[in-house]
This record gives structure tokens, C-alpha cells and sequence, in this order.
């Protein structure tokens, strides 16, 4: 099995990255020594933080745990050099565990029946939603390339609620209206696909009327290691984050937290939904 590469929250931290650097900086040069273990204090103090956030949550079902497994393991740079994928696919776009038991809660909490995914990967927060959903529950998740599409496929096919997982193959917008025309609506909706599509996957959700009366959207990424609020720009495509986060900001129909889980998380429920005084 490849060697796991660290995916864990802290490093979508840009403390942690300046961090990691000063301790870089702290070797070539002549540091005092209390200075240089505050710095490596500070560097554990984060990871600890997160392994026992970790270590305090639910861990990963049998299923899920092996979907994360296989993720990682599988031959990401095959499937693209073969033509299968049309990029290299990284297992660092995976929901983790972490994630991926917050939105599970999130859909349980919402007694929710109808989900929709914008942005399948390998089925990741498709399965942990999938658990949370009584029998007759579905997850529609959206996903453009057909080859991640069979991989995920093929894992799902191997969990007990693999059934509940429908995925539709194509670009999401087109999906969106696909699912628009059939008059369908989710309680729960997870954006986690291209960032540079997230304003117009949002705008579509209202204006196609796709979220259920009291249903909540879950928005990965958006703190995207840190740009919006760093002015640094550590990722490519964070101005398309700071571009959603202040439309969704200046929205007042609805209801927000931005949380810093992972990579950051937005909840986002209409303000009818939310303000009952
Ligand atoms: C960050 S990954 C999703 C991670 C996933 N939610 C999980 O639990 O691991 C984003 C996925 O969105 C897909 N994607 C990118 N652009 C898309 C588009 N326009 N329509 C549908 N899917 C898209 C990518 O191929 C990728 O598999």
C-alpha cells in the first residue's frame, strides 16, 4: 500500500506552514535555544490539537475506513497517465475522517432523506452521509470525470449503504439542471467540486429552488489554506473561495457559520429557516 502522506487538518494551516518554516529558519541560524523549543513547542501544540480532536471523534465506519485506505492506495498517476482520469487526482482532495463525521452528524441532525453531493472524488462524504440516512435515503453526488467515477463505484459497491448512492457523471452544472427539471429538492447539499464553479453552483441551488424547506448546504474549502484571510496566495484557485465567501457574506436570506474544520467548512441555511422570532 503507498505511503500515506500527511493529509491531517494542520497542514491546511497557514500557522502551521510559517511554523514549519521558522523551525527551518531557527536551524540555519544562530537561535537561542529557548526560542527554537517554543517553536517546535508551537508546531506540536497544533498537531496535538488535531490528533486529539481526532482521537475525541467517532472513528470511520469498516467501510469508510477502507474507502480512505483504498483512496490512498490506489494508482492515481496510472489512471492519468492511461487516460482514465484527465488529471493527477490526489488523495489530498479526500473528505477525511474528521470531515466527513461532521457532515454525517449534520445529516442525521437534519433527519435529513434527500442529499446531494457536488463532487463525488471516491465516494468519501458520499458514504458518510449515506450512513446517516434512514432506508429508503438517497445521496445523488455529482462527479465530471467518468474514471474517478468507476473507482468510487467500485468502492461504494463494497459498503452495506453503497445502494443509497446514486452518481451522476458530467459537469455539475448540466446535472444541477437535470436534477432541476425532475423538481427534485435535498435536505442536506455538500459543495466540494471545482472552486472556481461554487458561485454558480450556489446561485443554481436557489434559483432552481434545489434545497428542501429546512435544508442546510455544507461548502468545503473555504478557507483554502488560508488565502482569504492571509492575502497570501498559496493556491491557485482561492480567489474564486474569496469571491463565493463574500457573495454568500452579502446574501441575507441566509443564515451562516464558517467554521475552521479541515481545510474550512461554511453552514448555510435559509434565514426563514434558521430566525423563527
Ligand atoms: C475535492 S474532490 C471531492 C471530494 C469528495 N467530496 C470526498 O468526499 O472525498 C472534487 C471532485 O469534484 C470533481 N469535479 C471537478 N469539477 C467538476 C465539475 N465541474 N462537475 C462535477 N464534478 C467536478 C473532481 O473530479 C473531484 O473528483
Amino acid at each position: 500500500m503507498a505511503e500515506r502522506r500527511d493529509d491531517r487538518s494542520y497542514t491546511y494551516d497557514p500557522v502551521y506552514r510559517h511554523l514549519l518554516r521558522a523551525r527551518e529558519l531557527s536551524q540555519l541560524n544562530d537561535v537561542p535555544q529557548d526560542l527554537k523549543a517554543e517553536i517546535n513547542r508551537a508546531v506540536e501544540l497544533l498537531q496535538q490539537r488535531c490528533l486529539y480532536c481526532e482521537d475525541q471523534s467517532t472513528k470511520p465506519s469498516p467501510a469508510l475506513d477502507h474507502l480512505i485506505k483504498e483512496t490512498f492506495a490506489y494508482p492515481w498517476e496510472d489512471a492519468h497517465k492511461e487516460g482514465r482520469v484527465s488529471y493527477y487526482a490526489t488523495p489530498r482532495m479526500l473528505t477525511g475522517n474528521d470531515e466527513a463525521q461532521l457532515i454525517k452528524l449534520i445529516t442525521s441532525a437534519s433527519k435529513a432523506n434527500m442529499v446531494l453531493e457536488i463532487g463525488l472524488y471516491t465516494g468519501c462524504s458520499s458514504l458518510a452521509m449515506a450512513e446517516a440516512l434512514p432506508k429508503d435515503g438517497k445521496v445523488v453526488s455529482l462527479e465530471i470525470e467518468k474514471g474517478i467515477a468507476d473507482v468510487a463505484r467500485s468502492f461504494l459497491d463494497r459498503s452495506p449503504v453503497g445502494n443509497k448512492i446514486e452518481i451522476m457523471i458530467g459537469p455539475a452544472l448540466n446535472s444541477l439542471e437535470i436534477l432541476a427539471e425532475k423538481r427534485m429538492k435535498f435536505d442536506v447539499i455538500y459543495i466540494d467540486a471545482d472552486k472556481k464553479g461554487y458561485v454558480q453552483y450556489y446561485k443554481t441551488i436557489f434559483e432552481k429552488d434545489l434545497l428542501a424547506s429546512e435544508g442546510t448546504i455544507i461548502v468545503d474549502n473555504v478557507l483554502k489554506s488560508g488565502d482569504p484571510y492571509s492575502g497570501e496566495k498559496y493556491e491557485s484557485n482561492s480567489d474564486a473561495i474569496v469571491e463565493f465567501n463574500d457573495m454568500v457574506l452579502r446574501d441575507k436570506n441566509v443564515h451562516k457559520v464558517m467554521i475552521p474544520v479541515r481545510d474550512g467548512v461554511y453552514l448555510i441555511r435559509r434565514m426563514e429557516d434558521t430566525d423563527k422570532a
